[in-house]
Parts: C-alpha cells; structure tokens; sequence
C-alpha cells in the first residue's frame, strides 16, 4: 500500500466523527445550542463494523476504572501502585489482547488482527483432533534449562528468584544462573512466560475451530515476537538471549512441530536481558508526581532513540506505554546519578514487549487494530489502514505527556463531570480531547512535542522530528549510542 491514504469510507452523517476532517472536540448541535455526544460508527469497513471497540476486556467481578482520576488510576495502572507497595505482582487483563476469548462477542476484547496478519489456520495440526489439549504447563518451575541464541546445542540452567512481572500474554520471573558462566549479563535474567489463554488450559468447552484459531494466532505472534528481537540489537531495547527450547529459533511453526512431537502445547520461556528498575509506570507512580523534568528529559530522550531505531530498521513496536519501558536500575539509583558521567554514557532503560511489533515494508500501511487502550491512535481506533510509525509517535506522547502531568491525557480531566468521567477513554481519544493541567501556565519545550503527536495524523510528528526537538536534541546528542 501506499503512503497515501487508501480510500478509507467516508462518514456521511453530519457530526460523526471521521478521524480527519473534524475538528477536535466538535459534536452535533442541537437545537437549543447544546452540543451532543459525537457517535463513533463506520458503516463498513473490512472486518470492522462497529467503532470504537474499546481495547479492554474486563473480566467478571473485575471493574475497568477505578474512580480516583490521576496517573495511579485504572486497571493494571490501579493496580501497579498497589503492587509495588506490597511488592507482588497484580495479575490483570487489560489491551493489547490477540486473543479473544469464546464469549467476545458479549465481552470488551481489543487486538485482533485481521486476516491479513494472521498466519492462515487450515493446516493447524489440532484440525485432525478433538477438542481436548493438553497444555505443557510450567508455572512452578524452579530450574529452567534454556539455550542461548548462539549456541542452540549447549544446554544452561537458571534457578527461579521470583516472579517480577505480569501481562496479558505472559508472566515474567527473575531467574539466577546456577551454572558458571563467561557472560555476566547472563547471571540474572529476566524470563517472560508465555501465557496460553485459559481456554485452553483448563480446556474448557472448546470449539476445535475456536482452538484452531486461537492457536494459530499465538504462534504467529510468538514467531513474530521471537524473530525480531533476534534481529535487533540496541542498547535501549530488552534483548533476547535465549530460549527453553531451540524449535521456536529454529522452526517456523514451533507450536505445530512441538505439539506433533509431544502431543501437548509446549510451555515457551524466553531468557533476556533483566531489567532491576522494573517498568516506568510504576517508578514514575511512586514519585507522586515529584519526578524532576531533567529526569524525564533524559529517560524520554533514550526512548525516543530506541523508537528512532526500531522506524529506522522498519519495525513498528504498537505498544508503547509506560510498563513497556524498563529502568535498568532503580529509579532512585537513577536519581542520584545524575551529575556522574555515567548518566550519559550508559543506557537507563530497554524497551520491552514485543508481542504486537511488526516488520513493514517502508510505505506499508496496518490493519490490525492493535494496542493498549489509552495509547492507542484515533486512526487505529476508528479501523482505517494505519502508519504504524505514526501510532508509534502518538503513544510516545502519551508517554511524555503522563509523565509530566502525572496523569494520562485520555483520562478524565481532573475537573470532569459525573457524565465526562463516565464517558469512554476511546471517545476522548477519538476528538482528541486532551488538556494541560499542571504545565497549563509552564513554557517547556517538551510541550511542543506532545502538542504535535497527540494530533491528527496528517500533522503528526514523525520519530525524527521528535529527535531533532529541542527537548530530545540536546540529551539525544550527548548518549553515546
Ligand atoms: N526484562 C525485564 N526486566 C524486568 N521486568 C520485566 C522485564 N520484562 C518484563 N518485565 C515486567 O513484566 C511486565 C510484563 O511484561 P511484558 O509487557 O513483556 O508482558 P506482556 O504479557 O506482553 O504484557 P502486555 O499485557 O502489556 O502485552 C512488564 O510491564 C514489566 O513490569
């Protein structure tokens, strides 16, 4: 496809938002003056037909929002100051899921890829079986022996330290090496356990067809995952060092080969680089807002390299968020190292997550409505042919704008009304109604910068005009990588 915008359906209703030709924050007038509710509808358009899907599957007895309004607040980020206080890991369903579960169609589920980006299901070795599958699960695993990208042959063991992490797709443990080791980056790391969904563990009332597909989606965006991360190689994003089982380096199709092979779904743990600050959500959660802008200068500045990396290589990442980002140290140990060299001469974070990135080709538009809720783009929510790039940039300011305002710019305004509070994030992203609280009355050059990503796609800000903005510039130049 081309750069171009491809003939996305035109919105024939007057006051329907079509992501473009609205200004921001229009709605339907009516006849005493009042504005109304914009309606978020496409009639049609490929797999869509009714936007916005919001990108959040809350599962029973959880609620999605809780009421307090600041960047603590809401699903998994309600949960992570929670979490860091009591030091455990929160479990939580929220975005970014390429899953959908069998009920979905009564349920709230985002992330399906659409046809086009799924590998196709008609040979998925489960066709030929029943609707039972057993599941190779590992939760307890104390010992893991896994195999280094370069030395696929020469098994190597890690005992558990505790879990560090949990997500949608998998649950991450801190493992220590039990064997010596020449590498010392090798001693503790971080292993990401892929999680299968709950259907098939407990084996539930499983459609084969359901199973089929749900299968075929996992390992299409295991393979993915894994074959990228072995291909990038920058200070600033997490590495992947190895493997429990070199079939998923070496096959195409890990899940159909090992499932032949052994009969059950393969557990899958992938062995990388460990990051002891944890995810910037939570460190910048447990400033209370008091984290310094020099400090968000220089962590914001090695993230937009790491993006500016990935776009330069051609892969879109489509899940930029604050838990995606890792401190490598403590962000107090960060704090105080401000004035020592090392500040600029080390990177302080890897960016993580590479569940949902994407090889493209250089003009190549997505369509697989992808992300996590409140940093999805409008483009992606209302199901156009998107430029990942530019999605990409829209969630970096996000980023930067909750950082410096200590809230998320789709949340509910601090002031909101019982009807605005109740109102969708989706619907908010979608007439991009955001505003300066904090930094209304500062003149900050990072400013610029979130005014210009978090706005329509055709004034957008690309990665290196991010790069080049005073705020990036003057930090982004002095890192020697
Ligand atoms: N290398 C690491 N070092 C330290 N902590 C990590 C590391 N990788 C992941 N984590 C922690 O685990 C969490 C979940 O990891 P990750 O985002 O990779 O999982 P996921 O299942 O793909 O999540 P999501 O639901 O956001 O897609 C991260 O937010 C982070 O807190």
């Amino acid at each position: 496809m081309s750069e171009e915008d491809p003939q996305a359906p035109r919105i024939p209703q007057k006051g329907i938002f079509d992501g473009e030709s609205e200004s921001p924050g229009s709605g339907n007038v009516t006849k005493n003056g009042q504005v109304t509710p914009l309606s978020l509808m496409i009639p049609t358009f490929e797999s869509v037909q009714t936007l916005p899907t919001p990108m959040t599957y809350t599962p029973p007895g959880h609620s999605a929002k809780s009421p307090r309004q600041a960047l603590v607040i809401s699903k998994r980020r309600g949960d992570a100051v929670q979490a860091a206080k009591e030091d455990v890991v929160v479990q939580h369903r929220v975005v970014s899921e390429l899953f959908p579960l069998p009920e979905a169609a009564q349920q709230r589920v985002s992330s399906l890829p659409t046809v086009s980006e799924s590998s196709s299901t008609a040979d998925f070795s489960l066709s030929a079986r029943n609707d039972l599958i057993e599941v190779d699960t590992v939760d307890d695993q104390e010992i893991l022996t896994g195999y280094m990208l370069n030395r696929l042959d020469v098994p190597m063991r890690w005992k558990k330290v505790k879990q560090i992490g949990s997500g949608n797709f998998s649950n991450v443990f801190l493992y220590e090496s039990v064997d010596p080791i020449a590498d010392p980056r090798l001693k503790l790391v971080s292993v990401k356990r892929i999680k299968y969904p709950e259907e098939l563990v407990n084996r539930r009332a499983l459609n084969p067809q359901l199973a089929k597909d749900l299968l075929s989606r996992l390992e299409s965006s295991l393979s993915r995952e894994i074959s990228i991360l072995k291909s990038l190689d920058y200070p600033s994003i997490v590495k992947l060092y190895g493997i429990n089982n070199p079939v998923f380096i070496t096959s195409k199709k890990p899940l159909r080969d090992l499932m032949l092979r052994e009969d059950k779904l393969p557990h899958c743990d992938m062995i990388m680089s460990y990051c002891s600050g944890g995810d910037l959500l939570v460190a910048a959660t447990s400033c209370n807002g008091k984290l310094e802008v020099s400090v968000i200068q220089r962590l914001f500045s090695e993230l937009v390299m790491a993006v500016k990396y990935l776009h330069d290589n051609n892969v879109i990442h489509r899940d930029l968020k604050l838990e995606n980002v890792l401190l490598k140290f403590p962000l107090d140990a960060i704090i105080d190292m401000k004035d020592s060299p090392v500040y600029l001469k080390h990177n302080l974070i890897e960016l993580a997550d590479f569940g949902l990135c994407k090889k493209i080709e250089p003009g190549e538009l997505c369509t697989a409505r992808c992300g996590s809720e409140d940093y999805v783009s409008p483009e992606i929510l209302m199901g156009i042919p998107y430029d990942g790039r530019l999605s990409d940039t829209w969630a970096l300011g996000v980023i930067l704008f909750g950082l410096l305002e200590d809230r998320l710019p789709f949340d509910p305004p601090p002031n909101a009304s019982a009807r605005q509070r109740n109102r969708a994030t989706s619907h908010r992203i979608a007439r991009y109604e955001w505003k300066w609280f904090r930094l209304l009355n500062e003149d900050l050059d990072a400013k610029e910068i979130v005014q210009h990503t978090l706005t329509r796609k055709s004034e957008r800000w690309r990665i290196d005009q991010i790069r080049e903005s005073s705020f990036v510039k003057s930090t982004a130049d002095a890192l020697p990588f």
